[in-house]
């Protein structure tokens, strides 16, 4: 039986995933605090987390680091609140496997964790079957494969290619660069894409029937990203218990990825220069050079030659990759690409849930036009798999989407007075409701927090200030309401 470890303070909510989680078949472990998780981890190791970003004593982040230096293979979901989408961007970044958005909904959390249990079994799979080339047979360990990162896709129709004149070029880009062994540098930001366009290069290349192995360099600890990459023989180090093969090995004949590679440590940019120069590798602690035929795809959010100049990364490793380079610009400045790819992605939760839904309706595709699309392509997925669910009709209706999607060009535009500063801090509902605000209408930020408060402000006049109703009423859970709260709070008082 698998088991799933919930990471939640919110006591009612661990209860609720426990019972629907068991129902479904699975072991549910829970823990109400960072702490106690991370105990409860000393001795279990379950087949997939689930946890909260913002836990009382802990940030999700920094617990997600803990896990991943512990586990780097266990898949880990975090649940955040919709306006946390930058968090959640950040999270993936960090090694977590996907994100869901409060309010959450059953069969969003199924198919999540089916699709993250999947892929961590089939990632165990490829890595038991890949070959040692010291001819050993003793037990070998497995390197980490960050989220969705498969082997040797060649899911065809799972990748579209769009006709826009931004996609006509990243797709020239490709077919120029496939058949060549050239490194290539794909730069953009988190979710627009990279990694699908590593996968279309491989495809396109001799080496396609070969592995693709994807490191997600940013999920690895300082620690052990020596190990995960080139390998290490048993007892290199305390720990080593067994001799592990790493993803420099398992891509050989291959293609390797190598996603936010500007975290790598200046040691590990040492040993990636000799893999580059010489095409030779030695495992850690090991005596004997293996010899490498792989070909490198790396990846970065940030331009690789800035991270140059901060001194973050290798000059000479710079230019030794610099051979060919591709810029995929982020989603909000393609906005003639939006609608292709939500049609694309709505095809596909259509087939995963058994659904028929069959368009969206004009008002979504003005919104999903304008809207700024922080996540990017991954974002946008995970509201139209979102919106896919809670609708029933025909089309997507606007009244589907987070809110702070639907309501984002009102969010932008709404221009309201000023109103005066204030000095005492609210400290219960009431009393936020009634404190004026202070926040400067002039950021986005502010015109968004501000908006979403005369909502749930309205929302709670209703209701006469019942926190339980008024999270009903604007389709949010309690605890995302007093989040809420709190925030306004801070934002006042800054
Ligand atoms: N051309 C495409 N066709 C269909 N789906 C795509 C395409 N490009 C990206 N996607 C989907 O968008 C999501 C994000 O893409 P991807 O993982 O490649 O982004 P990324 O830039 O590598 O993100 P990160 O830097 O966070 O790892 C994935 O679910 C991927 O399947």
């Amino acid at each position: 039986m698998q088991t799933i470890l919930i990471i939640d303070d919110d006591r009612d909510m661990c209860l609720l995933l426990k019972r629907f989680l068991t129902r479904h078949g699975y072991e549910v472990l829970e823990a109400y605090n960072g702490k106690k998780s991370l105990e409860l981890l000393e001795t279990v190791e379950p087949s997939l987390v689930m946890c909260d970003f913002r836990l009382e004593d802990m940030e999700g982040n920094v617990l997600l680091g803990k896990i991943k230096e512990r586990y780097p293979h266990l898949p880990v979901i975090i649940i955040t609140g919709y306006s946390d989408i930058k968090i959640a961007v950040e999270v993936m970044k960090m090694g977590a496997y996907d994100y869901i958005t409060k309010p959450l909904f059953p069969d969003e959390i199924l198919v999540t964790i089916k699709k993250a249990l999947e892929s961590a079994s089939l990632e165990e799979e490829r890595t038991q079957a890949a070959p040692v080339s010291s001819g050993n047979d003793e037990k070998v360990e497995r390197p980490v494969v960050a989220k969705e990162k498969t082997p040797n896709i060649t899911v065809s129709g799972d990748y579209i290619f769009g006709d826009t004149p931004v996609f006509r070029q990243i797709l020239q880009q490709i077919d120029l660069v496939a058949p060549t062994n050239y490194t290539v540098i794909i730069h953009g930001e988190s979710g627009s894409g990279k990694e699908a366009v590593a996968q279309e290069i491989h495809k396109r290349s001799k080496r396609k029937s070969k592995p693709f192995v994807a490191i997600d360099c940013g999920a690895l600890s300082k620690e052990l990203a020596g190990s995960e990459l080139f390998g290490h023989e048993k007892g290199s180090f305390t720990g080593a218990l067994n001799q592990k093969v790493g993803s420099f090995e398992l891509a050989n004949t291959g293609t390797i990825f190598l996603d936010e590679v500007a975290n790598l440590s200046y040691d590990i940019q040492v040993s990636l220069l000799r893999v580059v120069q010489e095409r030779k590798m030695r495992r850690v602690g090991g005596v004997k050079d293996i010899e490498l035929d792989v070909r490198i795809i790396i990846a970065s959010n940030e331009r690789l030659w800035d991270a140059v100049r901060k001194g973050k990364f290798r000059e000479d490793l710079y230019h030794r990759f610099n051979e060919f380079s591709i810029d995929i610009p982020p989603l909000r400045q393609r906005p003639d690409d939006v609608m292709l790819f939500a049609n694309h992605f709505l095809h596909q939760t259509n087939q995963e849930l058994g659904k028929n839904i069959k368009r969206f309706s004009n008002e979504v595709e003005n919104i999903f036009r304008t809207y700024v699309w922080y996540g990017n392509l991954r974002e946008l997925r995970n509201v139209i798999k979102r919106a896919t669910l809670l609708s029933d009709g025909e089309e997507i209706e606007a009244s589907s989407l987070p809110f702070e999607i639907s309501h984002f060009n009102k969010l932008q535009f709404d221009k309201q007075p000023e109103p005066a500063a204030t000095n005492s801090i609210p400290t219960t509902i009431n009393e936020i409701a009634d404190t004026p605000r202070n926040v400067s209408e002039t950021t986005l930020k502010g015109a968004s927090i501000d908006a979403e408060y005369e909502m749930i402000l309205k929302a709670l006049k209703k209701v006469n200030f019942n926190k339980s109703k008024a999270a009903k009423l604007l389709n949010i859970d309690r605890k995302t309401l007093y989040n809420k709260m709190k925030q306004y709070q801070e934002f006042n008082n800054q």
